[in-house]
């Protein structure tokens, strides 16, 4: 019997919107025949918080996404070994990815030596607090760490994404993949659009992740090790 398509969902999240966008490219990654989906956290990265104005509203959501996602594992360096696919996801920071993700993407030293997530199919989903708030650079930025470990990214169409070109409403989305709002005192919800959007994303990557499964271990001019010739 066929081994099934493995589809990993890393990310983080303070106050649960990036969570509903995981729980939607689940959704849609789950429906694909053949394929298990493993939902996992970035481990949490202790910061010395500043007193937001807000601070309290803050905590309540922080508080009530940790109650939803107590059954969630950490995710692990194995869990990447495991996957045919990594969707990964994340808050904006500052217009990059939260310090947790790229915490954990900097201990995948050994995985890039040893080529381990080559030809491994990814995406990526991002929430941010306003449509400017630097959606666009999150993924282009946390792009650049998939390529480095050679993966083969997949975005989101507009043919089925056509909202993407309703430029009357504040929505998510954009062709590097599913995006969410969350809005200065977190209020919104993920939108229709927005999660319709990150279905498709966990869709599309489980069915690219079928096809592709093995494709570094067919036999090729190029030997696959990074410093076999260069020490
Ligand atoms: C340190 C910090 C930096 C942030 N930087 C940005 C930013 O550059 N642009 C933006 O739109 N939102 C920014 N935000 C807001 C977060 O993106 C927002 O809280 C997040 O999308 C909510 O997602 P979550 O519910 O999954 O945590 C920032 C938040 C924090 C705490």
């Amino acid at each position: 019997m066929p081994r099934s398509t493995n589809i990993l969902i890393p990310f983080f999240t303070s106050y649960g919107h990036t969570f509903a966008l995981a729980e939607a490219v689940a959704e849609g990654a789950g429906a694909v025949a053949g394929t298990a989906v493993k939902l996992a956290l970035f481990p949490e990265v202790p910061l010395d918080r500043d007193d937001i104005p807000g601070r309290e509203a803050h905590d309540a959501f922080y508080k009530r996404a940790r109650e939803k996602m107590a059954t969630i594992p950490q995710a692990t360096l194995d869990d990447l070994r495991w996957a045919d696919g990594i969707i990964w996801g994340t808050p904006t920071r500052y217009g990059n990815m939260c310090v947790e993700m790229k915490n954990f993407i900097d201990k995948t030293g050994t995985l890039w030596f040893e080529g381990a997530l080559e030809g491994k199919v990814t995406g990526l989903f991002v929430s941010s607090g306003t449509l400017h708030g630097g959606q666009e650079t999150t993924f282009i930025s946390a792009l650049i760490p998939m390529l480095h470990l050679g993966m083969i990214y997949v975005g989101t169409p507009y043919s089925e994404n056509p909202h993407m070109l309703d430029a009357t409403r504040a929505l998510g989305g954009s062709p590097y993949g599913p995006s969410t709002l969350a809005v200065r005192d977190l209020s919104r919800d993920v939108q229709p659009e927005e999660r319709a959007q990150a279905r498709g994303l966990g869709k599309r990557v489980a069915q690219v992740a079928a096809r592709l499964k093995g494709l570094k271990d067919i036999p090729g001019d190029t030997p696959n090790k990074i410093f076999d010739e260069t020490g």
